[in-house]
């Protein structure tokens, strides 16, 4: 059992007791955010059942679209996007969705304070060969008053107005990992009882490590700077990892010690991943783990969104090696 494991309470502590006892110590909490989180685990319970089993049901493959991105989108992408817009749409909590599947904001309820911003399925190219894939959001107060229609305002914030975020890793065990800003907790699915289960409480992320997470097969499209990088951190004898599932990557570094680099390449002048709905989340959890995130300069969470689907740079991981990093930038 590691450090970040919360001994002889585990299997008492559901995540629906953890969330009523996180609720109270805030007196003025509505319960909403509360109910929120737990329509983003149901849903989450929804897409693990669909993903443990997608090998033998009929949604393996491309969906025949492609997203705003010009990416094919696979049938799990649509399917968690469904699960997910529906599940909120329910839980009656949130006013508007952003999501990686659609171009669009997706408005839900104007009577509803919260936005949720999401990256349905995390992965996407590991969907059909059995390797993790995850879904990732984050949560903001809307600015625009309850009851008008909202507005880019609501929805392009920056990561720093986050009221929660997190991710839900569908690997070996399936696991939801959040932050309301009062340190990170991951709760493991319990299958027989079909809770998520605080499996690991107050996750602290090593200051320094030795694992890099790169797709070195784009290594002659990177600056020199990140070339300059990748060559220290193998005179260094770190380990390469790359899974290819940004989350699976970012929470096996959490835990481990590590860094997870995205650069811009010569196809991505912008880097590949997208501010709203996968950096800012992973970037908050980062910070509040004793992490780092930025896009070689900035902290990513202080970025100024300008558009939906708008894509940056990620140095995400363990301090002293994002420092490290940004030295050869
Ligand atoms: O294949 P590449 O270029 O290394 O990109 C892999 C990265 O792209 C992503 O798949 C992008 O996310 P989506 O799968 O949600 O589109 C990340 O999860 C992953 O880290
Ligand atoms: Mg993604
Ligand atoms: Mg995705």
């Amino acid at each position: 059992m590691n450090d970040n494991t919360a001994i002889g309470s585990t299997i008492g502590t559901t995540l629906d007791r953890f969330i009523k006892n996180k609720q109270s110590e805030f007196p003025f909490a509505t319960g909403e955010l509360s109910q929120l989180l737990r329509d983003i685990a149901l849903a989450g319970k929804i897409i693990n059942l669909e993903i443990s089993k997608s090998g033998l049901l009929d949604i393996a493959g491309a969906y025949g679209t492609t997203n705003i991105q010009g990416e094919a989108q696979q049938k799990l992408d649509v399917i968690a996007n469904v699960r997910f817009i529906r599940a909120l749409k329910n839980g009656g909590e949130v006013c508007a969705i952003v999501s990686e599947e659609d171009d669009e904001i997706v408005e839900i309820n104007v009577d509803s304070n919260y936005v949720v911003a999401m990256d349905p399925l995390d992965g996407s190219s590991n969907i059909d060969v059995n390797v993790s894939i995850g879904t990732i959001f984050s949560i903001y107060r809307r600015i625009s008053p309850v009851g008008t229609h909202v507005t880019k305002e609501d929805v392009l914030q920056k990561g720093d107005q986050q009221v929660a975020a997190g991710y839900i890793l569908y690997g070996s065990s399936t696991m939801l990992v959040y932050t309301t800003g009062h340190g990170v907790n991951g709760f493991t699915h319990e299958p027989s009882l079909g809770e998520f289960v605080l499996s690991h409480s107050d996750i602290k992320s090593p200051q320094d490590g030795n694992i890099y997470s790169i797709n070195e097969g784009s290594y002659y499209s990177f600056e020199p700077g990140v070339r300059k990088y990748i060559e220290y951190c193998k005179e260094q004898r770190y380990s390469a990892r790359y899974i290819g599932s940004l989350v699976s990557d970012f929470h096996r570094n959490m835990f481990k010690g590590g860094i997870y680099i995205y650069p811009r390449t010569d196809q991505a002048l912008n880097g590949k991943l997208r501010l709203v709905y996968e950096c800012n989340a992973l970037a908050f959890i980062a910070e509040q783990s004793g992490g780092m995130a930025t896009d070689g300069e900035r902290r990513i969470m202080e970025i100024d969104p300008l558009e939906l689907h708008q894509r940056t740079q990620l140095f995400i991981g363990s301090p002293t090696m994002v420092q490290k990093a940004q030295s050869f930038l």
